[in-house]
């Protein structure tokens, strides 16, 4: 390790000496800096429509800068850093990069331009670690300051960016702290940009990260949960009393899915009057006084509750199934084609492909006999909503105001298999669509 008066020294610039004030509460070992140089990173540019990719090079050439006008962007700032949560369990890294985020917005100055950036290494499961990469116009004090405070007082991971004067180079620093508590630069390499990995780095972690196969997988988030959200435990009972259930009826059982406003609680309520049969939701009745708790936590809490909601529903269809036909309103479809269109930034290209295996259905999980997805254009879903009006959850807000996600989401309902959906217009009056879903439940269930 390089003890900070060396650094001092080294990094001649005013900014470089500000820099080495910053702190990091976590030494890292020999063993983390080999596997680091082996990373690769992705930032979110371009309003998150693409992430400019880059890696490490103890021996680079300028020429690996030539023409890479993204990479260019990206480093085109006065001075750069790069953050992430480095240490806790699973539960306290996720609330604690939402912290991180939320003070970095609201705190930074100006002049700073906080992306998202995800480090890892190309396809190694569960090698993705989510940060955030700060771009700062103007080499602003208040950005150090901000930042060793924070750094003061959690584990984050530093790196900063910067050339030196004579340098066509960019260089990243990666900081930590001595057993006596100095500040040190322990590792120094160049950064180039690099090619865009087969698979997109996100979807290495969407497998029991965000989207989970197993009621096991999904409880054991909550399970971890009790202690700084005592509302898992009841959602823990609730869960548990569900794996008791009857087995299913014969009675088919529909589900209807699609995005806000697409006509689902309409269709719901008259195809259950139509076919005379009962009405369902996931998440489920029981599990509405926690919703918007767990709405207010990251994807990893937020994603196992609905999770652990369609199991609940599954106890509930399995019951109902055996008296008359059962219709539900939203099912593992929205769990996981929300979660995987969240997951993976940028255009609807970006989704894992077909063949993927986030795609797959948790085998433990009640299959339903048809998914129907309703679809309506961008205008008339808009024109719905206005005329419904009320109050819109954060992440519908966030659908009406980002195209892209919508389309994602689309998407991904669209992607999953086995049951796949069957794809209804429901542009036309209620009465038409209500008539050609009838039509469709005579052809495929038998009533
Ligand atoms: N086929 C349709 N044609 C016109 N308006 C519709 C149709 N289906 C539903 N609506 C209206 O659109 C709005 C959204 O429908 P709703 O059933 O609440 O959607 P969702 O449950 O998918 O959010 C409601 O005001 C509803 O009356
Ligand atoms: N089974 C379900 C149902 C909803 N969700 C999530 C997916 C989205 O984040 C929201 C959408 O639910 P919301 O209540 O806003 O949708 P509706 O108003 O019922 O159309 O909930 C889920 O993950 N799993």
């Amino acid at each position: 390790m390089i003890p900070i008066r060396r650094v001092v020294r080294f990094l001649k610039t005013p900014f470089q000496y500000q820099a080495c004030l910053l702190t990091m509460a976590r030494p890292l070992t020999l063993c983390h800096l080999n596997r680091w140089c082996l990373r690769k990173f992705a930032v979110e540019l371009g309003g998150g429509t693409y992430p400019v990719y880059f890696a490490l090079n103890a021996n680079p050439s300028v020429k690996d800068y030539e023409d890479d006008l993204a990479f260019q962007k990206l480093f085109d700032c006065a001075k750069g850093y790069s953050v992430h949560v480095s240490t806790g369990d699973r539960i306290q890294r996720a609330r604690l990069h939402c912290d991180l985020q939320n003070t970095l917005v609201s705190r930074l100055p100006k002049t700073c331009n906080v992306l998202d950036l995800v480090d890892f290494q190309p396809d190694v499961k569960n090698s993705v670690i989510k940060g955030f990469f700060i771009q700062d116009s103007k080499d602003s004090q208040q950005t150090d300051r901000v930042l060793q405070e924070l750094f003061q007082r959690h584990s984050f991971n530093l790196c900063t960016y910067f050339r030196e004067e004579d340098d066509k180079l960019w260089w990243q620093y990666v900081w930590s702290q001595t057993d006596h508590g100095e500040m040190t630069v322990v590792k120094k390499n160049c950064v180039v940009p690099t090619e865009t990995p087969v698979t997109h780095p996100s979807e290495t972690n969407i497998i029991n990260n965000v989207v989970f196969y197993s009621f096991e997988e999904a409880y054991n988030v909550l399970k971890e949960c009790i202690k700084i959200i005592p509302e898992s435990k009841q959602v823990l009972e609730a869960a548990e009393q569900c794996l008791s259930s009857v087995k299913r009826g014969t009675f088919p059982v529909i589900i209807v899915e699609g995005l806000d406003a697409t006509g689902k609680t309409t269709l719901t309520q008259s195809l259950s009057q139509a076919l005379e049969g009962s009405l369902l939701k996931s998440p489920p009745e029981c599990l509405s006084p926690w919703r918007v708790r767990f709405d207010a936590e990251p994807p990893l809490i937020r994603r196992a509750f609905y999770a652990l909601g369609n199991y609940i529903t599954a106890g509930q269809i399995a019951t109902q199934s055996a008296h008359s036909p059962v219709i539900v309103d939203r099912y593992w479809h929205s769990t996981a084609a929300y979660a995987i269109a969240t997951e993976v930034s940028g255009k609807a290209e970006n989704l894992p492909a077909l063949s993927s295996d986030v795609y797959r259905w948790p085998s433990d999980l009640l299959k339903p006999d048809l998914v129907v997805l309703l679809t309506v254009s961008p205008a008339e879903r808009q024109r719905r909503l206005q005329a419904r009006g009320g109050d819109k959850t954060k992440e519908e807000a966030e659908l009406e105001a980002n195209q892209l996600f919508r389309q994602k989401v689309e998407e991904a309902f669209k992607r999953i298999e086995d049951p796949a959906c069957a794809v209804i217009d429901a542009g036309p009056a209620r009465e038409e669509v209500l008539k050609e879903v009838l039509l469709l439940i005579n052809n495929k269930c038998h009533l």
